[in-house]
């Protein structure tokens, strides 16, 4: 069981940013995410794109932007779950929470920030028939632990950026990697896409182009995919993983069964302080919805700051909270 002051469901740019208001105020954070990754949509959808909106900078790489809100918050020490998805929120007797993942993991907190984003990213599935009998048995969509995939015949399928750096990253440790397209020229990085075709040329991976995922087989776990190519002619791979990466979608998710009052997929929200109608549940950023709301991350950041003012009467109810500015002790003594 993690123990925390604050549990905040979703580390994108938001999460991050409350940990560090939080962490002024000498409160711990811990973060769970979906996603494999630390980022929300800027590591996950544009990691290239810069932004120009940020106060002081003129413009930042979304993935810069990133790792810099990572080395602002070194110094309160969060601690992440990551790649899973928050389902049960139970409030228990004391006022605190405990919070059950999909994967079992349990959080216990004083208070929860929900900074979910657009909700949690599930996977674009292909439609091949009885492909879900295989999910956790040689399919899955996001590639957690590349590790698990060591001195496997791994087949990729898809042309977003996702496809092309996994094909060359598992080009290194797995037995055989083969990538499935549909088209002959790739929507990624034209960089790594020069990167596959390189790797194809020196036969180090097999690039089969206008071909499309048709059939999936196996007794028990996946052994076999079956592939048309444009005259809709099937061959077989066999293989011990399969993984498709068709981009992710946003889903609402199971934060729409915790009792929060929502409109039209977003959480409603005092703007006081960013409270819910759940006491001691705040939320902040993309999720949540009031009058002249903008879904831009320096509203977030607002958000987070005032956020943190309130959360602190539930994490240590006995104390005053008197208002610094971060320069009165520097951040060093936290
Ligand atoms: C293409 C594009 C360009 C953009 N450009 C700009 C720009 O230039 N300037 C700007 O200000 N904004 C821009 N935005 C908007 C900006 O990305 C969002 O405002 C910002 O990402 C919101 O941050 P967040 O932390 O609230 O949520 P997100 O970044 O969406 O992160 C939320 C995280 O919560 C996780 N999550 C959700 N539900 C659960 C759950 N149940 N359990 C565990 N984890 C969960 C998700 O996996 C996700 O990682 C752009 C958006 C897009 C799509």
């Amino acid at each position: 069981m993690i123990n925390t002051d604050i549990c905040i469901i979703g580390a994108g740019p938001v999460g991050l940013f409350a940990v560090f208001e939080a962490g002024l105020l000498k409160m711990r954070c811990h973060l769970i995410d979906a996603l494999p990754q630390i980022g929300g949509q800027l590591s996950e959808i544009y990691p290239h794109k810069p932004i120009y909106d940020i106060p002081g900078y003129p413009t930042v790489k979304a993935q810069e932007l990133i790792d810099n809100q990572l080395k602002q918050i070194e110094p309160f020490h969060p601690t992440f779950t990551l790649g899973e998805r928050v389902e049960t929120v139970n409030k228990l007797e004391d006022g605190s929470f405990e919070l059950i993942s999909n994967e079992g993991t349990k959080i216990r907190s004083k208070v929860i920030v929900i900074a979910a984003g657009l909700g949690s990213f599930e996977p674009r599935k292909p439609a091949v028939q009885g492909l879900e009998n295989f999910e956790g048995k040689g399919v899955s969509y996001m590639v957690k632990n590349p590790e698990s995939f060591r001195d496997q015949r791994v087949v990729l399928a898809g042309g977003g950026d996702s496809a092309l750096d996994w094909t060359i990253f598992l080009a290194d440790i797995a037995k055989e990697v083969t990538l499935i397209h549909r088209s002959d020229s790739f929507r990624g990085a034209p960089d790594s896409a020069q990167k596959v075709f390189n790797l194809a040329n020196e036969g180090r991976i097999r690039l089969l182009l206008q071909s499309n995922l048709s059939s999936v087989h196996g007794n028990g776990r996946i052994s076999k995919i079956g592939v048309t190519d444009k005259s809709k002619v099937e061959s077989f791979i066999e293989a011990d993983s399969l993984i498709p990466l068709f981009g992710l979608s946003p889903k609402l998710g199971p934060i729409a069964d915790w009792g929060l009052n929502i409109d039209k997929s977003a959480i409603e929200v005092n703007t006081f302080d960013y409270s819910t109608n759940v006491d001691g549940i705040f939320a902040i950023g993309d999720i949540n919805t009031y009058p002249g709301k903008l879904k831009l991350i320096l509203c977030g950041y607002h958000e987070a700051a005032l956020m943190a003012q309130s959360a602190f009467k539930y994490v240590f109810p006995d104390q005053k909270l008197s208002f610094k500015y971060t320069t009165v002790n520097g951040i060093n003594e936290f």
